[in-house]
């Protein structure tokens, strides 16, 4: 049995890791802990989810992280890192979904990973990092004047752009390529008037509605065009994979690790 801490508890992924740990029977809700300004604090975790099986209320997550034997965060970049730091100092294993991360960010999580396990992906569905494999074989593959496209979708609600995904579509290529990701991504063609190059690679984004998550990766030259594509239709996809990272983490040694570690996708 794993005992999880869910911080940012009243959020969408918040609300989807409750659900995820209920249905995995090897996991428990330790604690799901809300910000201590949050009208949900103090109130049945079951007035958010009818079907939650426990009599836990949403918790202060300035206090109490000691309950669980792994925390869950996915929440944005500036609380990740406060509850990042409580995790280092109560000595507990992580993981981590927040996207939007800044690379100085990044780093204050490389260092966290020398006192603590944590699994760090920007998706945690099985189907997106199977994709990041396959596009690393499209970039080897393929022809060399092939133009790399990375689309995505999401829901109105969504704040980073482009998404954790995309970038990590892009890193994956670049890194099939040689090449170095800051300098061939291209986020806005507004201002450039010449034709495309094949060594860069071009983002572009949608925000809609519900959209869940939606990528796409392009290879494209004259008379033929590859689309890989994945689509994920709820977040509780998102959800059991960082509760099934957070079980694979419990007993790991210090160190980063990612979900094509837990999936033994390397
Ligand atoms: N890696 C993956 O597979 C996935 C990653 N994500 C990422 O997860 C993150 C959350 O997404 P989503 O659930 O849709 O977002 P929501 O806006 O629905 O939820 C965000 C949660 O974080 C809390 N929060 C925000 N800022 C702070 C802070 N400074 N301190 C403490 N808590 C804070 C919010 O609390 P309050 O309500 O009080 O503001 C809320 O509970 C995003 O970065 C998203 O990109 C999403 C899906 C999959
Ligand atoms: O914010 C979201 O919703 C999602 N964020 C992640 C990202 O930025 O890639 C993963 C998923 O696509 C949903």
């Amino acid at each position: 049995m794993t005992k999880i801490g869910v911080f940012g508890a009243n959020g969408r992924m918040g609300q989807a890791l409750i659900e995820a740990v209920e249905i995995e029977k090897e996991a428990q809700l330790a604690a799901a802990f809300v910000r201590s300004s949050s009208p949900f604090l103090d109130t049945p975790v079951r007035a958010l989810q009818p079907a939650h099986s426990s009599e836990l209320a949403f918790a202060d997550e300035e206090g109490g992280v000691e309950r669980a034997e792994v925390l869950i965060d996915f929440t944005l970049p500036q609380g990740m890192l406060t509850h990042l730091q409580s995790a280092v100092e109560s000595k507990i294993p992580m993981v981590i979904g927040t996207t939007g991360l800044t690379e100085a960010e990044m780093d204050q999580l490389r260092e966290a990973a020398k006192t603590i396990p944590i699994v760090f992906a920007r998706n945690f569905s099985v189907g997106v990092n199977l994709l990041l494999n396959l596009v690393q074989t499209a970039a080897t593959k393929l022809a060399d004047e092939m133009d790399i496209e990375i689309f995505e979708a999401h829901h109105r609600n969504k704040i980073d752009a482009p998404s954790g995904t995309a970038l990590a579509i892009g890193e994956a290529i670049a890194e099939a390529k040689g090449w170095d990701h800051d300098e061939v991504a291209r986020y806005d063609r507004s201002n450039v008037h010449e034709a495309k190059s094949q060594d860069e690679i071009g983002y572009s984004v949608l925000r809609a509605g519900d959209i869940v998550g939606e990528h796409t990766a392009y290879f494209a030259t004259m008379g033929e065009r590859l689309e890989l594509t994945h689509k994920a239709a709820s977040r509780l996809t998102f959800a059991s994979g960082a509760v099934r990272a957070a079980q694979w983490l419990k007993n790991k040694p210090v160190g980063l690790y990612d979900m094509q570690d837990v999936l033994g996708l390397k």
